[in-house]
């Protein structure tokens, strides 16, 4: 639905030039939620304002739902008709919100449909739907100093909305919200995705963003992808950054000199299965539990556990596939240092 190829862009001011994007290749696939996340200047707003033209690409291109939008003409308020065209289909929603202050809750919703040149009746009817839908259909007549950040914010969702757009992009959505706001609008997020198979692109420095409500991830380092795919993916990929901050386990211990140490990811249906009683059965050994621990992901159950099997690697080659045969996801982790090996 989103595809970046190549794209970069560089800032030119005062003499100097800042590369934000360094050829970055991104594919946001139909319906579902995909995070980019990364450090302050790592090139996340850049980004998300090339792929809907806010910004202009120094080169490389965007193809939003087939559309290559870099080679229609214009950007910002200068965009030509087809730009505006394929931008209504492409909804933002912004961290500080941006609603007018001089304006209800309902007249906010309207201002798009009045760009679009809705007649009244059919502007009121329409924000009304899009009020319901994001549980503010009482606050209509309100103004938006009235209102909690939270609300304000699914004021700025259901006018993103109001495009009927297939494609919405969120810059920092909950970054000024507290936590149990942000888990409401992560939560409104995952449910306008499913009802309206809406394809989601969002921007976050919060690694618990990208667990709640993410099907897919990438992070962003210096301008930069330098990993990304789905989450069950990442997780199941050796030395993967994003794993490891998806899923910590530092505090594990790391087992006596001359024992394999391993890791064992498991997902899904495979978190059922007894697999260590199974292993010390079949191989008559003894498991040490180093450390365990089960997570919400994407939707999904994941665990992972470091256990401490007793000798050399050499002599555990036959266990481990033994895991890897049950659908464990199996890394041995290298005594001395505790690194992955
Ligand atoms: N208009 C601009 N002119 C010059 N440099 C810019 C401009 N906008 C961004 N930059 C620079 O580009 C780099 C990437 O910035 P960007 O805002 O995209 O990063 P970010 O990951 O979104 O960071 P943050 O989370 O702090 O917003 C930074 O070095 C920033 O200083």
């Amino acid at each position: 639905m989103i595809t970046t190829k190549d794209l970069t862009k560089v800032y030119r001011s005062r003499g100097r030039e800042v590369t934000a994007l360094d050829g970055v290749d991104l594919h946001v696939r139909e319906g579902e939620v995909y995070g980019v996340v990364g450090t302050s200047g790592a090139g996340k707003s850049t980004l998300i304002r090339c792929v809907n033209m806010l910004e202009r690409p120094s080169s490389g291109s965007v193809t939003v739902d087939g559309v290559e939008l870099n080679a229609l003409p214009g950007q910002e308020h200068r965009a030509g008709r087809d730009l505006r065209e394929a931008r209504r289909r492409i909804g933002m929603v912004f961290q500080h919100f941006n609603l007018l202050s001089s304006r209800t809750v309902q007249q906010n919703v309207e201002l798009p449909l009045e760009i679009i040149g809705l007649d009244r009746t059919q502007r009121h009817r329409k924000a009304a739907e899009l009020l319901d839908l994001v549980g503010l259909a009482d606050k209509a007549r309100n103004y938006p100093g009235q209102l909690s950040g939270g609300q304000k914010q699914r004021v700025g969702i259901a006018r993103a909305l109001a495009g009927d757009p297939k494609v919405l992009l969120s810059d920092e959505a909950t970054s000024a919200l507290d936590p149990e706001t942000t888990r409401s609008i992560l939560s409104l997020l995952r449910d306008l995705n499913r009802q309206l198979g809406l394809t989601v692109l969002l921007i976050t420095h919060e690694m618990d963003v990208i667990k709640s409500v993410c099907d897919s991830a990438a992070l962003m380092r210096g301008g930069k992808v330098i990993e990304s795919g789905g989450l069950t993916e990442l997780l199941a990929t050796r030395n993967s950054e994003l794993a490891r901050e998806l899923f910590p386990l530092g505090e594990f211990g790391h087992g006596q000199p001359g024992n394999t140490v391993v890791e064992i990811t498991f997902q899904g249906d495979t978190s059922a299965q007894p697999f260590v009683s199974q292993l010390a059965r079949t191989y008559q050994i003894d498991i040490n539990i180093l450390g365990a621990a089960v997570e919400h992901i994407g939707g999904r159950m994941v665990g992972r556990m470091r256990v401490e099997l007793p000798g050399g690697h050499q002599e555990n080659v036959v266990p481990i596939g033994f895991l890897r045969e049950q659908g464990l996801q199996v890394e041995t982790v290298n005594e001395a240092n505790g690194a992955v090996a």
